[in-house]
């Protein structure tokens, strides 16, 4: 049975129960439960926290797991990455007071709080710069209010929390972080190959619709060349008219402009239809 660990709290916690749980997965209904066998699937889900996932993986005694691209650097653990996952997007910055320190060299000699510190550790030192890291379990923003350090180290999402704290970005970041499907070192691809299309197949739906329309004989080049769709659009006879009807999956975020590209080249009954999994 193969067997995954899941972040048990967090930010990614939620949106990592929901894709798996879109994939097809049984998800847990009780936040406590450390456990969760699926038969059907043949798959073991384990809650852990999210900065354990990648030790676990890492280990061998779990096949795969979801966690941030930054815990699984941080952790130095022997996983790999497999799959990006589209959520939990965020970046890893260093911050200041305004004018104290404004470049990765200016951090040399100073203290520099953070949660990560082995990715932070191994940053300064590809920069050649000397500095203490003092290590903190979390709300490091405040770190330098409190006088435990000179600069922080820390996620940044939308920036709310360093802004609160007074502190402001500098330098460029140090990695972009985003969830990830992470696999241990003896574990090959085609073990987790219903796991990884079963989650790519999400992704897409997710970043697509279908749309369906219909288009008199004489304008299906012009709707087509709006729509090509991957391998070609499937396109059938309408009945008793010279015209055709069209479906083809179409990027979401441009599902409005293309309607109304299709619109004008001549296509009319312009429907779109969300897919809730894709195997292509
Ligand atoms: N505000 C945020 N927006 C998006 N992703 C975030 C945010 N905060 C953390 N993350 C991502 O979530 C992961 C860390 O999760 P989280 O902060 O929930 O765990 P933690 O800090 O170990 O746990 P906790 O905050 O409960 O102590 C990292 O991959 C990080 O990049
Ligand atoms: O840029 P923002 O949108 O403000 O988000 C970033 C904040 O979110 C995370 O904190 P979390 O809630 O996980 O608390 P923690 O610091 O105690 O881990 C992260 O550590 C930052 O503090
Ligand atoms: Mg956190």
């Amino acid at each position: 049975m193969l067997r995954i660990a899941v972040p048990n709290k967090g930010s990614l916690s939620e949106p990592a129960a929901t894709l798996l749980r879109e994939a097809g997965y049984k998800q847990r209904r009780d936040p406590r439960e450390l456990v969760l066998v699926d038969p059907r699937n043949e798959v073991e889900f384990f809650f852990l926290r999210p900065r354990d996932v990648a030790v676990y993986v890492g280990s061998g005694t779990v096949h795969a797991g979801i966690t941030g691209r930054d815990l699984l650097l941080d952790s130095g653990a022997a996983a790999t990455e497999h799959l990006e996952l589209g959520f939990g997007a965020s970046t890893f910055r260093y911050a200041a007071p305004a004018d104290a320190v404004s470049s990765i060299e200016g951090i040399h000699g100073k203290r520099v709080a953070t949660s990560y510190p082995r990715l932070v550790k191994h940053h300064l030192k590809s920069f050649g710069v000397e500095a203490t890291v003092v290590r903190l379990d979390g709300a490091v923003e405040s770190s330098v209010r409190l006088g435990v350090a000179d600069v922080v180290a820390d996620v940044v999402s939308t920036g709310t929390t360093l802004r609160a704290a007074g502190l402001e970005i500098f330098g460029e970041p140090l990695l972009k972080s985003e969830a990830i499907l992470i696999k241990g070192p003896d574990v090959d691809d085609e073990e987790l190959a219903v796991l990884t299309g079963r989650l790519r197949g999400v992704l897409m739906a997710r970043q697509f619709v279908l749309v369906d329309y219909d288009v008199p004989n004489e304008h299906l080049d012009a709707t087509i060349a709006v729509t090509p769709g991957f391998e070609a659009p499937t396109v059938t006879p309408l009945h008793g008219k010279d015209w055709h009807a069209v479906r083809v999956m179409i990027p979401r975020s441009e599902a409005n402009q293309i309607m109304d590209q299709l619109y004008a080249a001549g296509g009319r009954g312009i429907l779109t239809t969300e897919l809730l999994a894709v195997r292509l």
